[in-house]
């Protein structure tokens, strides 16, 4: 059997089964469906033994039918060819290929005594027909004369521009060029074992468990965690199980090191290259008038000090895009870039994607090459990739295969404050990884100064504040709007239009006797608000302001008021659900200025869209157009579009919380918290002053919560146990009494019962089929 070269060789002691040789052609064509011509000899009729005169005098014909140099042989040739023909019943071209395209032999008939030429002639016609017949890829003999006759049959061939093969006891013609080996043409059907020096054998052992670990790595563990935020009720459950990488043997380990150390002198000398550039010393000039910047040496003392840092950096500092880019940075000067791998993780998509454009960006460079990006069911990474910004799910979904992290050398948690099911998961997760990786480092990064609790869950760890950073904002509240714009409140044009369908939204909004949760809310604060110095218009407005509502016609108003009267900008709306977005947008449509597509662009940002689409809002629009981009409070954390100088904050977010009334969770819109409020402002001003307009009253504002509570405080556990419970984390309550706020022991226990007796878990709180899933 011709040798592969070896690293494309399965390993050693693996059986070769049929499958596919790597060299055939450019796109392999199993054999089944080549549509092939098969001429064998038919059993019964032997074929004509050459003598060496034959095979001597049809070198001759052959040679002289190539060089066109005797025309008599030629018309002997053919006269021959026209006899045999009479006794040829099957054709090359005629031939049958079996409905499946199998590989069906087909019998040549040919006279006792034919002469080599009028075998060389009749394979002229033959293949002539077979260049012809487009639907034929290949014309195969069995016959033992052709396999003689190869080499003239193949010089025939080659001056018709054909390929030619003669394989064991087969001989091939091809429009395309053949391997040297062809399994499916081997008579012995071979299950081979290769045999290879144990040096080789080494080699490929380390090459192959390399492979398996990057695909672990890149692929089956970087399928996203499918615990939403807004839902719990995804399962965390996964068949790969946990597994750990073989290390590599020593004597290829050095090897390795070798290749790595001159590969981190690659990436320091190319990073050296680009901040020398001029494009790079205005990049690093940028940088440096971010506050993160100035932190830049004491961050990186104090990470390489501690085993975990928490970093409190208030909006706009750089922590997003800085950080995780100095660990980058200072790991490759200190050529340690090839064995450094950094992972940042982010609350959304969105900002996953879009941090990692710009920090790659910033870093002159294309996507994918030393920072990509994973997200679910899509990413952009290489093997070069040492900062990879991924969703919290992603990280989790990797833990689930990897418990170590192995590889990783230091991971960020950015937005910690956010305080989802997946972050507060992630966080108990983690905090069990640091002991058994003591040179793991965690840095968790919080966008409020609510550093203290992160810090005592891990034991005092050290926090770094950073000082925000955005152009001025100037921000107004409802009183403000009403009063600059003039617009009247009326108990009626607050009822926001949901469309035909949805008529009982709108008989929400009425005003009732028993108050909604939000309205009850503010109740107190707006009772004790005080109003006098704005005009008796904006104070009767105030005082029928109803706070169920989002407000589209007040949006629609204000959205004109800045097209009119304000300067150019994108305007950013925060609005609470697809349900919203979509009605304010036919709205918005139907109105003579903002429905106007040659003065206004309107885009819409929602979760369950397709991350490209997401992204067009990052796109700037032609000039003289405006952008308005209707968005959920996914576009509130980590991300910055460049040209957004207005931004309309509806005060209101969906939020998962228990219904008790069905014993299930819901997703309801309640009021933000004082830090969403202030992220949602952050929006603006990061590249220019800018504008925000808070559809509610100071004093409302001043009633928000500083933060929002932690969703698995709000939502019911039962799905979290079964997520707990799949991942094999030991008892429920154990694990979750080990969580940054723990939830109530009471909760956890009835979670625990409801989940028993819908027969999920068995009396020892295990998984049963039904829980599994299957
Ligand atoms: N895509 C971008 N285009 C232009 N400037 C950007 C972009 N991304 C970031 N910046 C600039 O870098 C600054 C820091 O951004 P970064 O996202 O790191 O801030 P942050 O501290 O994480 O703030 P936040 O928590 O509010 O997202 C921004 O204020 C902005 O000036």
């Amino acid at each position: 059997m011709p040798l592969v070269s070896p690293l494309s060789q399965v390993p050693p002691k693996l059986v070769m089964k049929d499958r596919p040789p790597r060299s055939y052609g450019a796109v392999y064509v199993p054999p089944h469906h080549r549509l092939r011509s098969v001429i064998a000899s038919r059993a019964s009729i032997p074929s004509v033994p050459h003598s060496p005169t034959l095979k001597n005098q049809q070198q001759q014909n052959n040679n002289n039918n190539n060089n066109n140099n005797n025309n008599s042989h030629h018309d002997k040739n053919n006269n021959d060819n026209n006899r045999s023909l009479k006794y040829n019943s099957v054709s090359a071209y005629s031939d049958g290929v079996s409905k499946e395209g199998s590989d069906r032999e087909l019998d040549t008939w040919l006279l006792p005594g034919a002469s080599p030429s009028n075998n060389m002639e009749e394979w002229r016609r033959k293949l002539t027909a077979f260049l012809r017949d487009k639907s034929k890829q290949e014309l195969i003999s069995r016959e033992k004369k052709d396999r003689c006759d190869f080499e003239q049959l193949s010089a025939l061939a080659t001056s018709m521009g054909l390929y030619s093969h003669l394989y064991a006891k087969v001989v091939v013609f091809s429009k395309v060029p053949l391997p040297n080996y062809r399994f499916d043409l081997d008579d012995r059907r071979p299950q081979r074992e290769v045999t290879l020096s144990p040096g080789l054998l080494r080699g490929i052992d380390y090459y192959l468990g390399e492979y398996l670990s990057q695909k672990y790595r890149s692929k089956g563990s970087f399928v996203d965690l499918s615990i939403s935020r807004s839902s719990s009720s995804s399962s965390l459950a996964t068949e790969e199980g946990l597994f750990e990488q073989p290390d590599p043997p020593v004597s290829s380990k050095s090897v390795m090191d070798k290749i790595l150390w001159r590969r981190s002198l690659q990436l320091r000398d190319q990073q050296q290259a680009w901040q020398e550039s001029p494009d790079g010393r205005k990049m690093l000039e940028f940088r440096r008038s971010l506050p993160a910047y100035k932190e830049k040496d004491n961050l990186l003392t104090a990470i390489s000090q501690n085993q975990v840092i928490i970093i409190s950096g208030q909006t706009g500092c750089g922590k997003t895009t800085q950080i995780p880019q100095f660990i980058l940075e200072s790991e490759i000067e200190s050529v340690r870039g090839a064995v450094c791998s950094v992972i940042c993780t982010q609350p959304r998509r969105i900002s996953a994607i879009s941090v990692s454009e710009r920090v790659a960006w910033e870093r002159g460079e294309k996507l994918g090459e030393s920072v990509g990006y994973k997200v679910r069911l899509e990413g952009m990474k290489g093997k070069d990739t040492h900062l990879l910004f991924c969703t919290t799910g992603i990280l989790l979904r990797r833990l689930l295969v990897d418990k170590n992290l192995k590889g990783v050398t230091h991971v960020i948690v950015d937005e910690i404050h956010e305080r989802g099911m997946n972050e507060d998961f992630l966080l108990i997760v983690l905090k069990d990884i640091l002991p058994r990786r003591p040179e793991l480092k965690l840095i968790l990064m919080s966008a409020t100064l609510d550093a203290e609790l992160f810090s005592s869950y891990f034991g005092g760890a050290m926090i770094i504040h950073i000082p925000g950073f955005t152009y001025p904002v100037r921000t107004h509240f409802l009183e403000n709007i009403l009063e600059m714009t003039g617009y009247r409140l009326t108990p009626f044009n607050q009822i926001d239009d949901y469309g035909q369908e949805k008529t009982w939204k709108m008989s929400k909004q009425a005003p009732r006797k028993r108050k909604s949760q939000i309205a009850s809310a503010v109740e107190d604060a707006l009772r004790a608000a005080n109003f006098k110095e704005y005009s008796c218009q904006t104070q009767e407005s105030l005082s029928c302001w109803n706070p169920d509502c989002i407000g589209f016609n007040l949006i629609e108003y204000l959205l004109s008021h800045i097209c009119e009267q304000e300067r150019p900008g994108a305007v950013l709306v925060f609005m609470t659900g697809w349900d919203d977005i979509n009605s304010l947008k036919d709205k918005l449509q139907a109105h003579p200025i903002l429905g106007d597509s040659s003065r206004v662009l309107l885009l819409t940002c929602h979760g369950s869209m397709a991350s490209s689409e997401q992204s067009l809002i990052f796109d700037e629009p032609e000039g003289g157009v405006r952008k308005i981009v209707l968005a959920t409070n996914i576009a509130e954390t980590s991300i910055t579009i460049n040209d957004v100088v207005f931004v309309i904050d509806c005060g209101k977010a969906k939020e998962t919380s228990y219904d008790a009334l069905n014993n299930t969770s819901c997703l309801l819109p309640s009021w933000i918290s004082k830090v969403s409020a202030q992220q949602r402002r952050g929006r603006a001003g990061r590249v220019q002053p800018g504008e925000c307009y808070h559809l509610y009253p100071r004093c409302i504002y001043d009633a928000f919560a500083e933060y929002q509570l932690p969703e698995i405080l709000r939502t019911p556990l039962q799905s979290l146990c079964l997520q707990i419970k799949s991942l094999n984390l030991g008892s429920i309550s154990e694990f979750l009494s080990r969580a940054l706020q723990s939830p109530e022991l009471l909760a956890v226990q009835n979670a625990i019962e409801y989940l028993k007796i819908i027969g999920a878990l068995d009396q020892n709180e295990d998984l049963t089929a039904l829980g599994k899933g299957k």
